[in-house]
């Protein structure tokens, strides 16, 4: 009988071009070949790039009291400009949740300047980050979600039930690229139906990284580009887990036969 061929797993490319300023000289902003952005804002402070991804998102959505942090948050993070003009033009296209959060005169300027606002309240079962995803996945067709990156700002970093909700969003979601982000770090899901390819912007991100295995051991992933790479290696709860590792080089590659959390530091 001939030999079973290893299994080939088609490769996924990932990067947080996103995250480089405009002016970088090695990455021009995000072009026709990008990935289409959606941001989604979370109910936690506005990360400093908050500005730079809101400009550069085709839509935004904010989680119930996200609403609050960009009406109080943009102003505070452009000092130079007019708080009013500000609140005019960062305008979100939809606040959605259950809308215990976001303040009434919050809702009232937003819904006057045009934004549709989603009232979920009869819906105590999933979170308002959930709903906001559902809402972009079902405005989103089929073809254009391959070519979608939704950014969640403000995800890490706070209530630690709140963190789970926000890392759980990933497995309930996952043929979609989300990206959770803090000022700190940015988190998101390798499938094991992929080789990893991630294109490491040293300039904003690093050096140190996490592979983990949130939702079940692995009993082999390999990878590249690391200091303390794996080679076949099982990882779980209980056991191994890799964290405080370091990105040494520009492209780390990733397989594995279970879905891993790919983690690296933001740097300041
Ligand atoms: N402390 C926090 N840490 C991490 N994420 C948070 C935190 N607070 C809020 N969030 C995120 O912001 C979203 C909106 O939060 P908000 O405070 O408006 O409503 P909530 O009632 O606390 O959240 P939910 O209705 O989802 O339970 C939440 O769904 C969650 O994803
Ligand atoms: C088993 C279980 N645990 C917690 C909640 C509470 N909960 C989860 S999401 C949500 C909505 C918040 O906007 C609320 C209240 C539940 N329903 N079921």
């Amino acid at each position: 009988m001939a030999p079973t061929a290893p299994t080939q797993r088609p490769t996924m490319r990932h990067s947080s071009a996103f995250l480089l300023p405009s002016t970088a000289p090695s990455s021009p902003a995000p072009g026709p070949d990008d990935a289409a952005v959606a941001l989604v804002v979370l109910n936690q402070p506005l990360p400093r790039f908050a500005p730079l991804l809101w400009s550069r998102a085709a839509v935004r959505v904010c989680a119930d009291g996200g609403a609050n942090r960009v009406f109080d948050g943009m102003p505070a993070l452009l000092p130079g400009q007019d708080p009013d003009e500000v609140r005019a033009s960062y305008k979100p296209d939809v606040i959605k949740g259950d809308m215990d959060s976001v303040r009434p005169e919050v809702k009232e300027h937003y819904s006057n300047l045009g934004t549709r606002i989603v009232d979920e309240s009869h819906d105590q079962d999933t979170t308002d980050l959930h709903k906001c995803i559902a809402f972009i996945a079902e405005n989103y067709s089929a073809t254009n979600k391959s070519n979608l990156s939704i950014l969640v700002l403000g995800a890490l970093g706070g209530r630690f039930d709140h963190e789970m909700g926000n890392i759980n969003v990933l497995h309930l979601f996952p043929s979609i690229n989300i990206v959770l982000l803090s000022d700190d770090c940015l988190i998101f899901l390798l499938s094991k139906m992929h080789t990893h390819e991630i294109h490491v912007e040293k300039s904003i991100e690093g050096p140190h990284c996490g592979l983990i295995p949130i939702g079940m051991p692995s009993t082999s992933t390999t990878t590249t580009g690391l200091r303390w790479n794996l080679d076949n290696t099982s990882m779980s709860f209980g056991g191994l887990i890799s964290t405080s590792n370091i990105v040494e080089e520009d492209k780390v590659t990733v397989t594995s036969d279970s879905d891993l959390m790919w983690t690296t530091s933001l740097r300041k």
